[in-house]
């Protein structure tokens, strides 16, 4: 598909090829990317999941962290997954010392809320927006939303508390939809980035 919105997958630690395989599948062109200038390329960005501390460390020393919240501030469109929904949230209740997050989502994360991950689990979860079955939901060491504030929309929660939620153009979830093979998630979130394109482009 000649207009295929591209779209990165912050490369510095975690479930990059994953993330890779399944926007792919969702019909985007997928990058990985690591560097400030890559950033300008992409109509998308996804955060992997894997280990906030260690993401939040790397993207300083890569020299990301600041074009990334300029870049979300500015409106594009990006997905976080787990560790990726904790770098997008305003606040962490729970931070390793000097651990930062981009932010976009007005809520309060809780780190590892559901357990170490020998208590890791899957669940059926009812995602808002997605027709069908419920998604899958792969919880590793997973983070729970604590609180949200007015402008987030809660779309999906698990025993009584919120794992995925959208502000505008920035997705959370707790769980991990690139590793099920079900990429309804994917998809939900290319269509994010499509319609913010044709919205720039007008
Ligand atoms: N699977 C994951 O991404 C785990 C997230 C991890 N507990 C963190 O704090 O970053």
């Amino acid at each position: 598909m000649t207009d295929a919105p591209v779209i990165g997958v912050l490369a510095l630690q975690g479930d990059v090829r994953e993330h890779l395989i399944a926007l792919a599948a969702a019909d985007a062109v997928a990058r990985p990317v690591r560097r400030p200038e890559e950033l300008a390329e992409l109509d998308g960005l996804v955060l992997p999941g894997g280990e906030s501390t260690t993401i939040s460390k790397l993207a300083v020393l890569f020299g990301v962290m600041e074009p990334l919240r300029a870049r979300v501030a500015a409106g594009m469109p990006v997905y976080g997954t787990c560790a990726g929904m904790i770098m997008l949230a305003d606040k962490i209740l729970d931070p390793r010392s000097g651990q930062e997050t981009i932010g976009g989502i007005d809520m309060i994360v809780r780190r590892n809320a559901f357990g170490r991950q020998n208590e890791s689990f899957e669940a059926a979860v009812d995602v808002k927006g997605i027709e069908g079955d419920p998604v899958e939901g792969v919880f590793i060491r997973a983070p729970w939303v604590e609180s949200v504030g007015a402008g987030a929309e809660v779309l999906a929660e698990h025993a009584g508390h919120v794992v995925a939620v959208r502000q505008g153009n920035v997705l959370a979830t707790s769980f991990h939809p690139e590793l099920t093979g079900d990429h309804r998630v994917h998809s939900l979130f290319v269509d994010m980035v499509r319609a913010n394109r044709t919205a720039e482009s007008l």
